[in-house]
């Protein structure tokens, strides 16, 4: 009904390995990479207005038309047609520029929750072509399931690589241009490692030697906060840790509480944006009407 308030929530991912295979004649670059989900979410409340109106609580983050969210309005409006407006109101708190998707995640779900709300009949695949546009990391933020992606990120093989391990993640209060880094980094068009083989089939206790993010070189020289919380997440007893995507987040995969709420708690007190993910996490995808 029309002064139905709709609300849902937006998660965080890291990736597990990135390699950089081939820079492309687009700019882009060919990659492979498995991506899984945080407990690190933005959340949503949605609502009809006399004008289409975005309201963020991060200064930092602009709420023009460069914004993400309005960027999938529009790609909406555009490929549809909407019936009414809206006030979105995003609790953000998922860190931007830290390699975590939070603005690709905010688009995906932007689309999801208008498909939903004006009863549009999209499909996750129709929802999936047109948020081609909105980024690399958009497809994957459809369906809310980890997996494998390549090509530029569009090409998803949905598996299940939710770690059932513990997961401290850290962004250092430093924004990584995302673009910089593939810039920066050198294409390896044959990896050494299979990354689906390590993902699904090695022991965890194994990533460490065998898993890379191919953009970690470029950003540490650049930020090197980010490669000394990779060292300290090892000196913390993480079994694995890695920056995510194009940085300044870095994570660590603990395999006991104990270990990950001490490494948890340590970082906080360093005052940087720090999140604990529960072994095995999922996340709520589901859109609701406010009770
Ligand atoms: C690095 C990754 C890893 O998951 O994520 P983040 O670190 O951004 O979270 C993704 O590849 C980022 O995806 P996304 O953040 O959507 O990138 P886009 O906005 O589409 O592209 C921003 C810029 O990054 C570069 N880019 C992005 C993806 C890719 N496969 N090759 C690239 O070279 C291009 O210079 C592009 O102009
Ligand atoms: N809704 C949004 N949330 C976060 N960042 C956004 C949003 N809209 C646009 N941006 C811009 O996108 C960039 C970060 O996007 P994001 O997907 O969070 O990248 P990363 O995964 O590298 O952190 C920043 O430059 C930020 O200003």
């Amino acid at each position: 009904m029309a002064n139905d308030v709709w609300i849902a929530d937006s998660y965080a991912k890291i990736n597990l390995g990135l390699h950089v295979l081939e820079r492309l004649p687009t700019g882009y670059h060919a990659i492979e990479t498995g991506m899984c989900f945080l407990e690190w979410r933005d959340h949503f409340e949605v609502k009809r207005a006399p004008e289409m109106k975005l309201e963020m609580n991060d200064e930092n983050i602009p709420t023009d038309d460069s914004n993400l969210i309005n960027k999938a309005i529009e790609t909406l409006n555009r490929y549809i047609g909407l019936q009414h407006n809206y006030l979105i109101r995003v609790d953000k708190r998922i860190p931007a520029g830290a390699g975590l998707g939070g603005g690709s995640s905010n688009a995906a779900l932007t689309l999801r929750l208008l498909n939903k709300i004006e009863e549009l009949g999209l499909t996750d695949d129709e929802l999936i072509d047109i948020s081609r546009d909105l980024g690399a990391d958009v497809p994957f933020f459809i369906k809310g399931k980890s997996g494998i992606a390549k090509g530029i990120g569009h090409e998803i093989e949905h598996l299940d690589l939710q770690p059932d391990f513990w997961i401290v993640t850290c962004f250092p209060n430093e924004q990584s241009s995302t673009a910089e880094a593939y810039q920066n980094c050198v294409p390896d068009p044959e990896p050494e490692f299979d990354l689906k083989k390590i993902l699904t089939e090695e022991d965890i206790d194994e990533w460490q030697f065998i898993l890379n993010n191919d953009l970690e070189k470029s950003v540490f020289q650049r930020i090197n906060v980010s490669g000394n919380m990779k060292d300290q997440m090892y000196e913390f007893g993480a079994t694995y840790a890695s920056m995510t995507g194009s940085g300044s987040a870095v994570y660590g995969i603990f395999e006991q509480d104990f270990v990950a709420t001490n490494a948890y708690k340590g970082l906080l007190e360093l005052d940087f944006p720090t999140n604990l993910t529960r072994p095995g996490f999922e996340p709520d995808y589901g859109i609701y009407r406010k009770a």
